[in-house]
C-alpha cells in the first residue's frame, strides 16, 4: 500500500488504494431508471456511507454492489479484478462480504458455536469433521478473539437466541468477521437500535474498519458525521456529491435534497 505522508496534516495525506470501485453503474426496473451512472470509490480502512433521502436508491446500489441484482449498465471490481458479471457467493469468497443477510445466526447455538460454525466456511470450505483436536482447539481461539473483538466473550456460553436486539447484530458482525473480508457492506447497521446499542455498534463499525473497508447504508446522519470518512449522497438515483461529512452536509444541494425529509 502506498501512502504519501505530507507535511501539513490529514488534508494532504493521499487516500489508501480503492478496494471496491464502481463505474458508470445503473439499473432500469422495467422503464424506470432506479440508478444513473453511479461512479464509487470505497477505499481500505475507512468507512464509506451511502446517504439520501427515501427512494434516492441506496439500497438497489447496494444490491448491484453485492450482485443480488445484476445491473444494466456499468462496471464494478474489487482489488482491480472486474467483478461484474461474477456470481455473489464467489463476490464473497473474493472478500466482498454483505453482514446481516449472509451471516444469519443460529439460534439454537452458543455465541462461541456461532462463530465456530461461521470460521469453518472460508473460501467455500466444507465442515471438516476429522479435523484433529487442535485444529478444533485452534478454532475455538479464534473465535473467542472475534468474540473479544465485538465485545461478547463474556458471554460465549449463552445461547445466541437470549441476546438483546444489539448484541445479536454484535453477533452477527463476529460471524461475518469470521470470513475475513476484505470489504464490508452494512444495511442500515443501526436500523432499530436503542441509543446504547447505537454507540456500541458505531464503535465496532469503526474498530473493523481499522483493517478493512466498510461501505454502508445508514439514516442514521448524526453516526455518519462521527465514524464515516467519505460520504456519498444520492438522490434520483444519482449521485449528487461525494466527499466528507462536513462538506457535503454543507452543501446547499444536499440541504435541498433533505428538507422535508424525515429521516434528515
Ligand atoms: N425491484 C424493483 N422494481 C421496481 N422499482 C424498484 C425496485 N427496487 C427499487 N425500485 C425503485 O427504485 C427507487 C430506489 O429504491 P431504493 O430502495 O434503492 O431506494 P433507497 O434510497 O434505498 O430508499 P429507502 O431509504 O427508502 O430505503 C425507488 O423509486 C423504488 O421504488
Amino acid at each position: 500500500m502506498t501512502v504519501a505522508v505530507l507535511p501539513f496534516g490529514d488534508a494532504h495525506v493521499e487516500k489508501p488504494r480503492a478496494v471496491l470501485s464502481a463505474r458508470g453503474l445503473s439499473k432500469t426496473f422495467g422503464g424506470f431508471q432506479a440508478v444513473r451512472n453511479v461512479d464509487l470509490d470505497v477505499h481500505h480502512a475507512r468507512v464509506h456511507a451511502l446517504i439520501g433521502p427515501n427512494g434516492a436508491g441506496k439500497t438497489t446500489v447496494f444490491n448491484l454492489l453485492t450482485k443480488f441484482i445484476p445491473s444494466t449498465a456499468g462496471t464494478i471490481s474489487l482489488d482491480g479484478a472486474d467483478i461484474t458479471r461474477t456470481a455473489p457467493a464467489k463476490v464473497a469468497r473474493m472478500g466482498l462480504v454483505r453482514s446481516f443477510q449472509i451471516s444469519a445466526t443460529f439460534p439454537q447455538m452458543t455465541l462461541l458455536e456461532n462463530v465456530r460454525v461461521a470460521l469453518q466456511r472460508p473460501n467455500g470450505q466444507a465442515v471438516q469433521f476429522w479435523r484433529s483436536l487442535g485444529s478444533l482447539r485452534n478454532l475455538d481461539r479464534q473465535a473467542l478473539e472475534l468474540l473479544e473483538r465485538v465485545g461478547l466473550q463474556d458471554m460465549r456460553h449463552r445461547l445466541a437466541s437470549d441476546l438483546s436486539y444489539g448484541r445479536k447484530r454484535a453477533l452477527e458482525i463476529a460471524t461475518t468477521l469470521a470470513l475475513d473480508p476484505r470489504v464490508l457492506l452494512l444495511d442500515e447497521p443501526l436500523a432499530g437500535m436503542g441509543q446504547e446499542d447505537v454507540s456500541v455498534m458505531a464503535g465496532l463499525i469503526s474498530e473493523v474498519a481499522k483493517d478493512r473497508a466498510v461501505l454502508m447504508v445508514e439514516h442514521n446522519l448524526k453516526v455518519v458525521s462521527e465514524i464515516c470518512h467519505d460520504v456519498t449522497v444520492l438522490q434520483r438515483g444519482e449521485i449528487l456529491t461525494t466527499g466528507d461529512y462536513e462538506t457535503v452536509s454543507n452543501d446547499p444541494r444536499v440541504r435541498a435534497a433533505y428538507m422535508g425529509n424525515e429521516d434528515a
